[in-house]
C-alpha cells in the first residue's frame, strides 16, 4: 500500500512516519540513495507500508519543502516562535531583528513570543510589542511564572506544526513546559540538554501538541547568517516593501543613495529608528562575511 505522512523523527537512517495517526517506521527505498537526497524531521513523504507489517514501511519519494531551518533541523514549519525576554536578558531589538530575518529569509511563518512580563512595567512591554506589531508581526507578551498569556498562546498554536527558538535564558524551555507540561521530557534515551551539547547529533523530534506538533528542540542559541547575501537582506524587512517605490535606484540599499523612500520613511517615524540601525549593522555584518568568504 503506498501512503503519505509526516516524519516525526529520525535517527540512525530510520524515519519514524506519522501516517494519519499510525506510526510507521520507515527507511529509505534503495533508488533514492543514489541520488543525493536531504530527508529531515517535518518532511512529508511517500511510502510502502510493508504488507506484512503495518508499522513498517519504505519511504520512496520526499515531498516538495515549503520551508527549512537548520536550527532546529526541520522542514515544513507552520509557524516558528522567536523568544525573547523582555529584561534576564535585557531585550535586543538587534537580536530579535536578526531572528526575524532568519525566518524571513527561510520563508518561515513567524510569531514573537516576549517572555518574563511579570518582571517588567506595563508601559516598558508595550513599547517593545508595538515596534513589531507596527509592522505586522504577531506578538505575544507572556510570563511562564504567573501564565500571563499562556493560554493564547497555547490557543494559537492549535492544529500548527511549531519550533522555537530564541538566545539562551530567555524561557524557551519553561515557555514550552508551560504550555504543554512535560513536552521537553519525551524526548526517550536521549535528554535534550545531552542533545543540545556540542559532539553529539542533534535531531528534533516532533511531539503531538492541540491537533499539531511542538518541535522538542528549541533552536538558534547564537545567531549565524552566513548564507544571506547583503543584496537579499532588505527584502527581509517586510516594512521597507511599501517606502521602496520611492526609492530612485532598483535595487537600493537604502545607504547612501540620494533618493530613498526607506530613509525618508525612517526620517518620519514610519519605519521603527530601531529596525533601520538593526539594518544598517546587519548589512555591515553581511558585506564582512562575505569579504572575509572572498579571501
Ligand atoms: N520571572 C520569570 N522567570 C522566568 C520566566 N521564564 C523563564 N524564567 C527563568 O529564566 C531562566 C531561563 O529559563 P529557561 O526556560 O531555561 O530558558 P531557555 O530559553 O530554555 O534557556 P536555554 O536552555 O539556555 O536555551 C530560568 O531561571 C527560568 O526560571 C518567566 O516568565 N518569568
Ligand atoms: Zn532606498
Amino acid at each position: 500500500m503506498v501512503t503519505s505522512g509526516l516524519v516525526v523523527r529520525s535517527y540512525s537512517g530510520y524515519y519514524y512516519v506519522d501516517c494519519a495517526g499510525v506510526m510507521i517506521t520507515c527507511k529509505v527505498k534503495g533508488h533514492m540513495k543514489q541520488k543525493r537526497f536531504s530527508l529531515c524531521t517535518g518532511d512529508r513523504v511517500q511510502l510502502e507500508v510493508n504488507p506484512d507489517k503495518a508499522d513498517e514501511g519504505m519511504i520512496t519519494a520526499i515531498l516538495p519543502r515549503r520551508n527549512y531551518l537548520e536550527r532546529p533541523t526541520v522542514a515544513n514549519l507552520d509557524l516558528l516562535v522567536i523568544t525573547l525576554a523582555l529584561v534576564q536578558p535585557d531585550f535586543s531589538f538587534l537580536i530579535a531583528d536578526k531572528l526575524l530575518i532568519l525566518a524571513e529569509a527561510a520563508t518561515v511563518p513567524v510569531l514573537l513570543v516576549l517572555t518574563k512580563a511579570d518582571l517588567t512595567a506595563e508601559e516598558q512591554r508595550e513599547r517593545i510589542a508595538a515596534v513589531y506589531r507596527k509592522i505586522g508581526y504577531e506578538t505575544f507578551v507572556i510570563s511562564s511564572k504567573t501564565g500571563e498569556g499562556i493560554d493564547a498562546l497555547r490557543k494559537r498554536l492549535e492544529g500548527k506544526v511549531t519550533a522555537f527558538g530564541g538566545p539562551s535564558g530567555v524561557g524557551k524551555s519553561s515557555a514550552l513546559n508551560a504550555i504543554q507540561p512535560g513536552v521537553l521530557r519525551t524526548t526517550g534515551e536521549i535528554s535534550t540538554k545531552i542533545s543540545r551539547g556540542k559532539h553529539t547529533t542533534r535531531y528534533t523530534e516532533l511531539i503531538p501538541f492541540n491537533g499539531g506538533y511542538l518541535a522538542d528542540t528549541p533552536g538558534f542559541g547564537n545567531v549565524l547568517m552566513e548564507n544571506l547575501e547583503p543584496e537579499a537582506l532588505p527584502a527581509c524587512f517586510p516594512e521597507f516593501r511599501q517606502f521602496e517605490a520611492a526609492c530612485k535606484f532598483s535595487p537600493c540599499s537604502h545607504t547612501h543613495e540620494p533618493v530613498c523612500g526607506v530613509k525618508d520613511a525612517v526620517r518620519e517615524n514610519r519605519v521603527a529608528p530601531s529596525r533601520y540601525a538593526s539594518y544598517l549593522s546587519i548589512l555591515e555584518e553581511l558585506k564582512e562575511n562575505k569579504a572575509r568568504n572572498r579571501r
